[in-house]
């Protein structure tokens, strides 16, 4: 935990939607007149893409069929570790891009499947965000979680996550249903055992929830709208949380329990901004008074 250089951190599974969220915190970011540095979580995988085909591979030989992205070893959450710790304490650090795609390769200069070269980060940030899956990881390695300043997770039910990769990934990084499917089974292990524990770390759940049948997410023809969804909404600690402020301004939200608030999908940017412009507000004031 960093009072003097915060850092946000939102996670969530490949697909869940953290990329489109970020657009979101930018707007609060530039609304507010914050400085942020921002690093993707694909950053800190370990291999690239051909050397992590080959460690698959090895694996695979030797009877381990459950090695994914998700998995802790097949990234570098020690390097990430570092980074979050030097930005808390010094405002710098250092990341990469893990370049996915033709449009990506243009625009970073590097082949798909490959890293760009580790750059140091601006100075003079007002904080940190990273957006990825392990955002949030406590294990005998690492605490990524106690190094966070405000943790978000970000969780479509789980077939809706896997309607959205699969689309995302057959639309914009060339993949068929099939290989996505073979992916999704084989992260399944990881998934569980690495992934979903960060979301009981996490300060505020963002739960998409269809309301549309998406009983078979493999034959879906398109991702449900945000007008064909519900968003559950929940607090780790609820305290100081102005609940009938929020469903005052949320129209069509009402609350389901002590902590969670559920609205309708379409008001999903609203209520993150509502939600988070104040928690971001006092996490940078607080820190630029620090640092005077
Ligand atoms: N609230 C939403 N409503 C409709 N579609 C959404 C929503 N959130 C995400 N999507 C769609 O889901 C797909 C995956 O979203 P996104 O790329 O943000 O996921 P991600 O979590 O960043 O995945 P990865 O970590 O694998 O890059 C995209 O096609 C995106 O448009
Ligand atoms: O989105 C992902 C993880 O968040 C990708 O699956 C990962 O970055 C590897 O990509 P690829 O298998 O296409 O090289």
């Amino acid at each position: 935990m960093s009072k003097t250089y915060p850092i946000i951190s939102v996670v969530g599974s490949s697909g869940a939607g953290t990329s489109t969220v970020k657009a979101t915190f930018e707007q609060i970011f530039r609304r507010e007149g914050f400085t942020a540095v921002s690093i993707e979580g694909d950053a800190f995988h370990r291999y690239n893409r051909a050397d992590m085909r080959a460690e698959l591979e090895r694996r695979a030989a030797a009877g381990d069929r459950t090695f994914s992205h998700f998995s802790y070893e097949a990234n570098e959450l020690k390097e990430l570790e570092n980074v979050f710790r030097s930005f808390g304490e010094t405002g710098m650090g250092r990341t990469r891009h893990y370049v996915h795609d033709a449009e990506e390769a243009e625009r970073h200069g590097v082949p798909p499947g490959e890293f760009t070269a580790w750059a140091s980060f601006e100075e003079g940030a007002d904080l940190l965000f990273y957006e990825g899956l392990h955002g949030a990881v406590v294990n005998d390695e690492v605490n990524l979680a106690a190094l966070a300043d405000l943790k978000i997770g970000v969780v479509p039910v789980i077939n809706l996550e896997w309607i959205q990769k699969i689309h995302r990934d057959r639309a914009a990084r060339g993949y068929s249903t099939e290989a996505v499917t073979d992916t999704i089974l084989r992260r399944m292990q990881a998934y569980v055992h690495c992934i979903c524990p960060q979301f009981t770390q996490t300060d505020i759940n963002f739960q998409r929830v269809p309301v549309v049948d998406t009983s078979n997410p493999f034959i879906a023809r398109w991702i449900p709208t945000p007008d064909e969804s519900l968003v559950v909404i929940r607090f780790k600690n609820p305290r100081g949380i102005d609940f009938p402020y929020l469903t005052s301004m949320i129209a069509g939200s009402w609350m389901t329990r002590a902590n969670s608030i559920v609205i309708p999908g379409n008001k999903q940017d609203l209520a993150m901004q509502l939600i988070l412009t104040p928690l971001i507000e006092r996490l940078v004031t607080n820190a630029r008074k620090l640092r005077r």
